[in-house]
């Protein structure tokens, strides 16, 4: 939208929100990177946006490649304001089909036109309601069930990829991550059967990464007044996989359908998001076979592809930071000893360090993007206080990664201090005074990688538990470093507005504990 022709719009004050500009040849000069010229960091211009305005209580507005718009990107003071905030205000979900042009939350701008070309084959609008019910009411409400699952399937990943070398063995990061989240994930999304076909099971992984990777890079590119053609060919590809992934899974719901109508007790059920898709308490219309199996393959975008992309980094961290490894590693078996049932919920609730380490990994690489809290205005305005009201369509953020890097927050906020959330945690258990009631303690002790508030990622319970399972089985079993001991890398991944997508390049070394 153009906000300088709109006379409505200088009544809700935008046109006063300043611009920081994200100049493309001086970036390419400033970073000595030739390709910067056509797509100029970000993390750069978000932090001196922050310092100048937020650090004053003041948004400011900021271009975003990805989204081919601008965002204005709010001070903290803000987030109380998005925190209970319906999606009938403001909607994250506005934001993914904005992305991904399923656009019927935003008419002004996309037209049906554009959906035709781009439909690539994930369900959006209200069907991704239907998403998160999955992930927020089905996955967290069987969390206690379903942990002892992802232990078994992170163990079977674990012997399949590394299994017991007695020598180092070396392992690309990425490829380690995308395996060990893939057992968990396909195994809790698509059920026993599936979960061992390595073929569905890769060619889903192929399938989100693919439509998430072309979803962000298509949009950097004009392609003029042939756009509807040249997506429409470009997406050939991705209409004619999904196939490879959805077919299977409605063979597989209607086995089971089959199944269930000749009687089948509840405690004969299986346990997986296919079931509870199946038996969720929707419109009969809505959990078609294809429906479901479109639902179940969206979810995989967070439960596997966004789960890998962050995992890696953190093996990186754990590989760089040999230092922490014992203080973990005696908290974890402290831990489990005391609870005779292994990875539990509960006995994972008590790794602080290990969940510390995560914490501080996450606050270096701020997690999946440099700006969390994205809402895309739905209601006719939404008023941020007295002064500033913001119109609809409009695009707001918060700056998550600068805050993370704040000194005055998180001081020495360049050291990777891994039992620093650990720290503050203790602190805020000894001195419980007034002190923790500031915002900053707040921030300190959320996960502001997942978001804030009522539309959070619903999956952050499902992803740190799985994280914890993870890492901690890794260090029980191994000793982990990066491949020729190589010193921590300045940078565990790349400025490609608006995500911060891990460098794939790392190799570790691991090799089986005696
Ligand atoms: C470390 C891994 C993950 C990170 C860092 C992450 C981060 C996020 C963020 C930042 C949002 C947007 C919320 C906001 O900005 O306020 C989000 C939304 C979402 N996430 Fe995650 N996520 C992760 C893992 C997962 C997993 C494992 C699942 C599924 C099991 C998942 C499912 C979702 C869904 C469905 C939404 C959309 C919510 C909506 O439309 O209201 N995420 N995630």
């Amino acid at each position: 939208f153009n906000i300088s022709s709109s006379a409505a719009r200088d009544a809700h004050k935008v046109t006063e929100i300043p611009t920081v500009t994200r100049p493309r040849l001086l970036d390419a000069y400033r970073s000595g990177v030739w390709w910067r010229i056509f797509l100029p960091r970000l993390v750069p211009y978000l932090e001196e946006g922050y310092y100048k305005y937020c650090k004053n209580g003041q948004p400011f507005r900021i271009w975003l490649s990805g989204f081919q718009d601008y965002a204005y990107i709010l001070p903290e003071k803000y987030l109380e304001r998005i925190k209970n905030a319906p999606p009938t205000e403001v909607s994250f979900t506005a934001v993914v089909n904005t992305v991904s042009l399923h656009s019927s939350d935003r008419p002004a701008k996309h037209g049906p036109d554009k959906q035709q070309y781009f439909y690539v084959g994930l369900p959006t609008g209200e069907i991704n309601n239907l998403i998160v019910q999955v992930v927020s009411k089905l996955m967290n409400s069987n969390l206690a069930t379903i942990k002892p699952i992802v232990h078994g399937a992170t163990a079977k990943a674990l012997d399949r990829s590394i299994g017991r070398p007695p020598h180092w063995k070396k392992i690309n990061a990425f490829e380690l991550a995308l395996k060990t989240a893939q057992g968990p994930g396909a195994r809790i999304l698509y059920g026993e059967t599936l979960s061992n076909n390595a073929g569905f099971v890769a060619g889903v992984s192929r399938y989100v990464a693919n439509i998430l990777a072309y979803a962000f890079t298509l949009r950097f590119i004009s392609f003029g007044p042939l756009k509807n053609t040249i997506l429409y060919l470009i997406h050939w590809r991705h209409r004619r996989s999904l196939p490879a992934v959805v077919t299977p899974l409605n063979d597989e719901i209607a086995e089971r359908k089959r199944r269930q109508a000749s009687g089948l007790a509840d405690d004969e059920k299986p346990f997986d998001c296919v079931q509870w898709a199946m038996d969720q308490d929707v419109p009969e219309e809505d959990k078609k076979g294809e429906d479901i199996a479109r639902r179940l393959v969206a979810v995989a975008a967070g439960s596997i592809e966004t789960l890998a992309s962050v995992l890696v980094k953190l093996l990186v961290q754990l590989a760089a930071h040999p230092e922490c490894h014992a203080e973990i590693r005696g908290e974890i078996v402290q831990c489990l000893g005391e609870e005779n049932d292994g990875w539990t919920v509960k006995a994972t609730g008590r790794m602080r360090r290990l969940e510390s380490f995560i914490q501080e990994a996450l606050r270096v690489t701020a997690g999946v993007m440099a700006m969390t809290g994205l809402r895309v205005v739905t209601a006719d305005n939404f008023r941020l206080d007295r002064d500033i009201v913001l119109p609809r369509n409009a695009l707001l953020a918060f700056p998550t990664r600068s805050i993370l890097h704040d000194a005055e927050i998180f001081p020495e906020p360049e050291t990777f201090d891994a039992f620093r959330f650990y720290k503050i945690a203790k602190a805020k258990e000894e001195n419980a005074s007034g002190d923790l009631r500031s915002t900053h303690r707040d921030l300190r002790a959320g996960w502001l990688q997942f978001g804030y508030g009522r539309q959070s990622c619903p999956g952050r319970f499902y992803a740190i538990n799985v994280m914890k399972t993870i890492l901690g089985e890794i260090i029980l079993r191994y000793e982990i470093r990066l491949a020729g001991g190589a010193a921590p890398p300045a940078a565990v991944d790349i400025d490609i507005d608006p995500l911060l997508p891990p460098i794939r390049s790392f190799d570790l070394e691991l090799r089986a504990r005696s």
